[in-house]
């Protein structure tokens, strides 16, 4: 195998909380190591374009506390095709790019294992992305902060719903996922949290929101995942469980990008910083189509096939806390 003199780094998909302590980690660990670090500007985009930039240590200096990534992010509907993944191997060649880390969800994920099976190009994969929605790794980069901030709106949230005798609709980010949903409905003290994996049936939330009053709660927050499959966009839900009830008020809240942005969290920080030097390390030691994950505290090496699974494991012991604290 060729030897590693320079290794490119791109942040791709939805940013997340923490992608610039990993940009900052795979720098700083090669020039530990001796080799030339190479930035790529927005995710393949750049990568297609040609968007290249050489990083030193200093490059990545005030970095570490930053949300969104410095790197940019894109989605790129050329790297889907054939002919946009040609012209980004023409680009990493001609810049003399010996391997590739990225940072990302399951898609940056699918898009490097497609490129690795055309072109044999070493790409090491570091999980960063708010959603938490990659199997072999129990958190990716982002997750935490996320729910910080999902939780620190809901208390917010809560003061009024209280306030008013309300029932509030909240809405957070997860197409397919529902651990923000679930944990941070945990978190917050939500009365039903509505998720991907599971379709509680409209009927059914009407009637556990209708005991809690009946329980003597007089305001309720119900936590929605965006993808939750209900059948009903989070204003039809509005309108229903309101048509449902006498006298209770019900308002929506979508917490949207707010929950992509602002400073990592510590545990983000460290994460990213620990995955970053495992990428290079991984690189080095001559890995590739993989991804580098964490469980049970220790960095792990997953081949990226088993990565994006399509399938988002729920946590029935968190389900059944769901329920019990809710009562
Ligand atoms: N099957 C695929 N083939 C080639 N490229 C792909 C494929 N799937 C995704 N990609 C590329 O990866 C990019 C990032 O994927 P996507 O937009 O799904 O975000 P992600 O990495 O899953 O992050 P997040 O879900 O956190 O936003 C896509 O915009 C596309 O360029
Ligand atoms: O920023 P965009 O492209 O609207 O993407 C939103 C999606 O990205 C994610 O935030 C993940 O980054 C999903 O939870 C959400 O559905
Ligand atoms: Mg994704």
């Amino acid at each position: 195998m060729k030897k590693i003199k320079n290794i490119a780094v791109l942040t791709s998909g939805g940013d997340s909380p923490g992608m610039n302590a990993a940009i900052r980690a795979v720098v700083r660990a090669s020039v530990y190591y001796k080799i030339k670090c190479t930035g790529i500007y927005r995710g393949y985009e750049g990568l297609i374009e040609g968007d290249f930039e050489t990083l030193d240590a200093r490059s990545v200096k005030n970095i570490i506390n930053r949300g969104g990534t410095f790197l940019k992010s894109a989605r790129s509907k050329l790297f889907r095709t054939a002919e946009g993944r040609k012209q980004a191997y023409e680009q990493l060649k001609k810049n003399e790019v010996d391997a590739l880390v990225v940072v990302g969800g399951d898609g940056t994920f699918a898009g490097a294992s497609v490129f690795k099976k055309e072109y044999n190009f070493p790409i090491v994969g570091i999980p960063g992305t708010i959603d938490n929605d990659i199997s072999g790794t129990d958190y990716t980069i982002g997750y935490d902060t996320a729910l910080n901030t999902v939780i620190e709106a809901i208390d917010k949230i809560r003061d009024t719903a209280s306030s008013h005798n309300r029932l509030f609709l909240v809405e957070v980010m997860g197409r397919n996922a529902g651990d923000i949903a679930l944990n941070a409905g945990i978190g917050a003290g939500a009365e039903e949290i509505l998720i991907p994996e599971q379709d509680m049936g409209i009927n059914r939330l009407v009637e556990s929101l209708k005991r809690s009053r009946k329980s003597g709660k007089t305001s309720s927050i119900v936590v929605v995942a965006e993808g939750d499959k209900i059948g009903k966009n989070i204003f039809e839900l509005a309108e229903y469980i309101e048509g449902n009830f006498e006298n209770y008020e019900v308002r929506v809240t979508v917490l949207g990008h707010i929950q992509r942005g602002g400073a990592p969290s510590c545990f983000d920080r460290v994460l990213a910083s620990r995955l970053g030097i495992g990428a290079v390390e991984a690189l080095l030691a001559g890995d590739q189509d993989i991804m580098i994950g964490i469980k049970n505290r220790k960095l792990v090496k997953v081949p990226f096939n088993e990565t994006i699974t399509g399938e988002n494991e729920i946590d029935l012991e968190l389900l059944k806390v769901a329920d019990i604290t809710s009562i």
